[in-house]
Order: structure tokens, then sequence, then C-alpha cells
């Protein structure tokens, strides 16, 4: 049988500061993937240490990620490198053609109970001022990526000609390709939301659930299936591999008029591999690659998945506020259009 390609050969002839970039990170990530798997044989890695620029609790295992990807990429071909754990932009090599943003540890709290979490970088080409060089279109970047920490460890990576996988051979520290070009299946039943929120959702989310909930006796006329990880990157995966939709949308608990999850370093990088992968991502509305971020640690609402599940939420936003009541049945509109 033929020896997959590593991840370093698969790069071969793409450009070479992306990749360096790719395989630095995948170093990194394959040290983490051995730390998270000893789990409390470390000690408590989601011992909180402070709090971020956003408030969010920071764990021991984010800052301990974070000092990790930054050491690594000090000197490779980054100019400027954002991180969810840093408030501003650090300048890492002068010389440096590419700016990169990082979640450098997604899902953290989830680490002491086993759950998969991971890893989401966002590689631009660097522009002179550091903010600026994150403060674009998601569309602009030049390559993003994801690894899931789960019972594989895996890489996801787009440089914008499809979506490759890479899975970590343990044995010998290689992230060896697995497969060929990922697609998201168009057909899928399964939405994954937080749903503890409902009372606090706009009307077009709270009808598009109802009518998820009413399978077979609403307008869907289907059963759906729920899931919810609290994991981005775990969600992700699972959508990836076998379809559905995804959503955090905004609501009205104070601090989350823009949602939770933050556009450059984790819609923005999703949005790009999901899109890569023949999904959609989106806002609700507006696609999630043309949106440009107000400021770098910016919030926004997300939905993504099967690009026919994403295009129907958005649908919802345009409906008459009559159609979208919480009445099951009442979407004449979509009756029988199955997605
Ligand atoms: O607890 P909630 O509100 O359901 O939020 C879960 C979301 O928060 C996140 O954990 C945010 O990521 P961080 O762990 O990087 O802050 C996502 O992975 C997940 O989708
Ligand atoms: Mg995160
Ligand atoms: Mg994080």
């Amino acid at each position: 049988m033929n020896e997959p390609p590593t991840l370093a050969r698969h790069l071969d002839g793409q450009r070479e500061d992306i990749a360096k970039v790719v395989i630095a990170v995948a170093e990194v990530a394959a040290q983490l993937s051995a730390a998270i798997s000893l789990g409390p044989l470390r000690g408590s890695m989601s011992q909180a240490v402070g709090r971020n620029t956003d408030g969010d609790r920071q764990t021991r295992l984010d800052v301990l990620a974070d000092e990790a990807f930054a050491g690594a990429l000090q000197d490779g071909p980054v100019l400027w490198y954002l991180s969810e754990e840093r408030e501003t932009v650090a300048m890492l090599n002068w010389e440096g053609s590419l700016a990169v943003a990082i979640d450098p540890l997604d899902g953290s709290s989830n680490i002491d109970a086993n759950v998969s979490i991971g890893t989401i970088v966002s590689i631009y080409d660097a522009l002179p001022d550091g903010d600026e060089s994150f403060l674009r279109p998601g569309r602009e970047q030049a390559a993003a990526l994801y690894v899931i920490y789960g019972p594989q460890t895996a890489m996801m990576l787009t440089t914008g000609a499809g979506v490759s996988m890479f899975v970590l051979d343990r044995a010998h520290g290689e992230f060896l390709r697995a497969g060929q070009l990922y697609t998201i299946p168009a057909e899928a039943t399964e939405f994954a939301i937080n749903a503890s929120n409902y009372r606090h959702w706009a009307p077009p989310i709270k009808a598009y659930i109802d009518d998820c909930l009413a399978g077979t006796d609403g307008p869907a006329g289907r059963n759906f299936n729920m899931r919810w990880i609290a994991s981005l990157v775990a969600e992700t995966h699972r959508i990836l591999s076998r379809g559905g939709i995804f959503l955090y949308p905004a609501d009205a608990r104070p601090g989350y008029e823009e949602g939770r999850l933050r556009l450059v370093y984790e819609c923005a990088p999703l949005a790009f591999l999901v899109e890569q992968a023949g999904g959609a991502a989106t806002d609700g509305e507006t696609r999630m690659l043309d949106m440009t971020p107000r400021s770098l640690h910016a919030r926004t609402p997300f939905v993504f998945g099967s690009r026919d599940k994403v295009a129907r939420v958005a649908a919802y936003h345009s409906l008459p506020a009559a159609e979208i009541a919480p009445l099951f049945g009442q979407r004449g509109l979509f009756k029988g259009a199955a997605s």
C-alpha cells in the first residue's frame, strides 16, 4: 500500500511562506495534542488564570497554547500576530510577509470533560499596518485551517483550492494526508444550536428552530436531530464530515447583541473552509466572507453548514412578521420545500 503524503510533501510547490506557517502550526499542534491527551496527569489545564480582553475566562491551556504558537511563529515569515488571548496585534518578524490570526484553543472549557477541542488559524498577506492586516473581509484570506484534538488529532486546511485533511500519526509525530478533497454533504438532518437561549432569540431564528422541532408535522416536512457540543471546532468537523447546520445567533442577553463568536479568528477562517468544502456561511443573512470586522475582537452571529439550510435561515429573515409568528404550519412559503 502506498504511504499517504506527509503535510510537508503536500505543501511542496505551494507558497513557501504559507507552507512554513502551516508546518510550524502543525508542530505545535502535535505537542499540544500530546499534552492534551495526558489530561489531569498534567495538572488541571482548565484552571482559570485570568480574563482576556473580552472578559472571557482564560485557562492555563489557553495561555500555554498562545505562547507556544507565538513562539514557534517567531522565526518564520509572520509579520503580524493576533490572538484571542492578546489585546493588540504583535509584531513577530519585521521582514515577514504574512499576518496570522489565531484562536489558540477553542472550546477550552471542555478539556476536563475529555471533549474534543481545537485550534483555528487565519492567514492573510500582511499589510504595512498591523490592525489593517486583520480588519478586512475574510474573502481576502490566503489560507485557513483548524486542528481538532479528538479521538484523532487532525488538521483541515485550505489555501483556496478545496479542503484537505491531515491526521496526526502519533508514532512518527507527522501529519499525513487522509483521503481526497472534502465536500460537505448537501443532504443532512442535523442542526446544532444552544437551545437554552431560545427565549432570547429573534423571531426568524425561533421560527427556523420551531420548524426543525416540528419535524414532519411542520412546514419542513421532515424530522431533524439536534447536536450541541459547545466546541466550535468539533461542530465544524461534524458538519464537514456529514452535513447539517450550526447556528450561534445574536440574542437579547447583555453582551450577546452580536452573538458570541469572534469574526477574525473564529468565523472568517471557518467560513473559508466551509465554502471551500461546498457549504455556506453567513451571519444569518450576509455572507461571512464579505463582512469587514469593526474591531480586532469583534463578535458576529454565525450560521454555517449545508448550503440549502443556510439559505433557508436567510430566507426566514425576509419573511413577513405574520409568517414567523410562533404557529407551526403557518409558513406557507416553505411548505413542501424540504431542506
Ligand atoms: O457556552 P456557549 O454559549 O454554548 O458557547 C459555546 C461556544 O463558545 C466557544 O467555546 C468559544 O470559544 P473559546 O473557547 O475559544 O472562547 C465555542 O467553541 C463554542 O461554540
Ligand atoms: Mg473559540
Ligand atoms: Mg479560545
